[in-house]
């Protein structure tokens, strides 16, 4: 069955609805499917093995593919449930992707991204790459059937021409006013900006630091706009930024928040990178150091470091005889790293990208390595650079299982092997997935 779409809409295909049989998961919160005629579909809301109508969002008749929503569903996977989220669903709130799917399920689906992605841009088998195919919950995220991890420390809401706090729907800039995000923190929520009205204001952020207690907001005013009185019910640092350079004004309270990971207190400023579920910086530094497993005396290298949550963890094990490296690009960043890690004599951070600092660092060899990159991964060059240094182990820190095949398979053309990658979702009821693969050189024997 196909319906087409209006006449008036040209070579649009967007209305159009097409009666699927829904194919395997592909990366990015979608499944893929084939109408009839050949065409591919990328459906979001829909589960692989289910028949389902669904309705062409983006794409015209020349699109190599279509995206879709699933409108009807007319044979459901057991793997589905009704989204627990009232602002889920087809054309509504774009920042869950699996509200309608069962956790075992997603965290399947996530694996099987996961493998998919290690064979299709690194050409490497499970085996290969040292992957059991197990995604696991954070600590603490398995709960009851219907029951929600309520797990985002950090909320960025924009806020529409009504004053209401909301989210963006799916590759949109248009807003679903939220009143209550059901992933967010129980510290977010509890700072009520879903509650309030917002006039003047294009987007507020809400920070609720887990080890410390701390919470910030974060305005960003309307262009033009000013900046409304502000009270909260509970004691917040809040934060305006500025429009011409991105500065920040201090309104009341410190300009960053605490947060605690491996025994240690790290400050992160407005800006700086921490990871957003409460579990993850002690699950990451865990796996990290399980893998490198620090010697006294070792020297490392962290790249990408943010404020230094790594170079920190590694520092306290490799002791005063060793010596730490961190790299990173964000100028407040760095100054927080430096304030963090400033009782390490043995610490330094450089400030600047990675494939310029490095080269400039003149370093030759170094005993490990942790890369945590941004979404985009690290690049052949800086993988190719990195596996000339003689490193006997390197943890590879991953938000992206795309980037982060493409270089392992840039790291393996540098000699080194997977030895294992574990993958943990510590973004449950959307698409991402943090992973960390931990390789070695490959022997002259093996
Ligand atoms: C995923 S975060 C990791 C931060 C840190 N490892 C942590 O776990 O808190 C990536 C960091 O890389 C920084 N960054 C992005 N591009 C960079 C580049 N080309 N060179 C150095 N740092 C970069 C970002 O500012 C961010 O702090």
């Amino acid at each position: 069955m196909s319906t087409e779409p209006q006449a008036s809409e040209q070579a649009s295909l967007i209305g159009a609805e097409y009666e699927v049989e829904v194919g395997p998961v592909a990366h990015g919160g979608h499944c893929v499917a084939r109408t009839e005629e050949g065409r591919v579909l990328f459906v979001r809301h829909a589960l692989p093995g289910e028949r389902i109508v669904a309705r062409v969002t983006e794409g015209d008749e020349d699109a190599r593919y279509l995206r879709a929503d699933a409108v009807r569903i007319l044979d459901a996977s057991k793997d589905r449930v009704e989204a627990p989220c009232r602002f889920a669903g087809p054309g509504r709130c774009g920042g869950c992707d699996w509200q309608h799917a069962k956790p075992g399920a997603q965290r399947r689906l996530k694996g099987e991204v996961i493998t998919e992605q290690l064979r299709r841009l690194a050409g490497l088998t499970p085996e290969e790459a040292g992957w059991d195919g197990t995604v696991m919950p954070a600590p603490g995220d398995k709960l009851p059937q219907g029951e929600v991890p309520a797990w985002r420390s950090r909320v960025q809401y924009a806020v529409d021409e009504n004053g209401r706090a909301g989210l963006r729907r799916h590759r949109s800039h248009e807003i679903e006013p939220v009143d209550h995000c059901m992933i967010a923190a129980e510290g977010v929520s509890e700072l009520g900006v879903e509650r309030r009205e917002w006039p003047q204001i294009a987007t507020v952020e809400a920070i609720a630091a887990s080890g410390s207690g701390d919470r910030q907001v974060v305005l960003t005013p309307r262009e033009g706009g000013r900046l409304p009185l502000v009270e909260l019910d509970k004691p917040v640092s809040v934060l305006r930024v500025e429009e011409h350079d991105g500065g920040v004004h201090r309104v009341h309270g410190r300009a960053f928040v605490r947060e605690r990971a491996d025994g240690r207190t790290y400050r992160v400023g407005m800006g700086g990178f921490w990871q957003v579920h409460p579990q993850a910086p002690q699950l990451l530094v865990e796996a990290v150091m399980q893998g490198l497993m620090p010697r006294k005396g070792d020297t490392a290298l962290d790249l990408y470091c943010g404020v230094g949550l790594f170079a920190g963890a590694i520092a306290e094990r490799v002791g005063e005889s060793g010596a730490v490296l961190g790299i990173e690009s964000g100028k407040r960043a760095v100054e927080d790293a430096r304030h963090n890690l400033k009782d390490l004599p043995r610490v330094r951070v450089e400030q600047g990208k990675v494939d310029q600092v490095l080269p400039r660092t003149r370093i030759t060899e170094t005993d490990l390595i942790v890369l945590d990159p941004p979404r985009a991964g690290a690049g052949k060059q800086t993988v190719k650079h990195l596996t000339t240094l003689g490193a006997r182990r390197i943890a590879y820190v991953a938000c992206d299982p795309a980037a982060l095949a493409r270089d392992l398979g840039y790291f393996r053309e540098g000699g080194y092997r997977v030895r294992t990658l574990r993958a943990f979702d510590l973004f449950p009821m959307t698409h991402h997935v943090e992973c960390v693969a931990i390789l070695e050189p490959v022997k002259k024997d093996d």
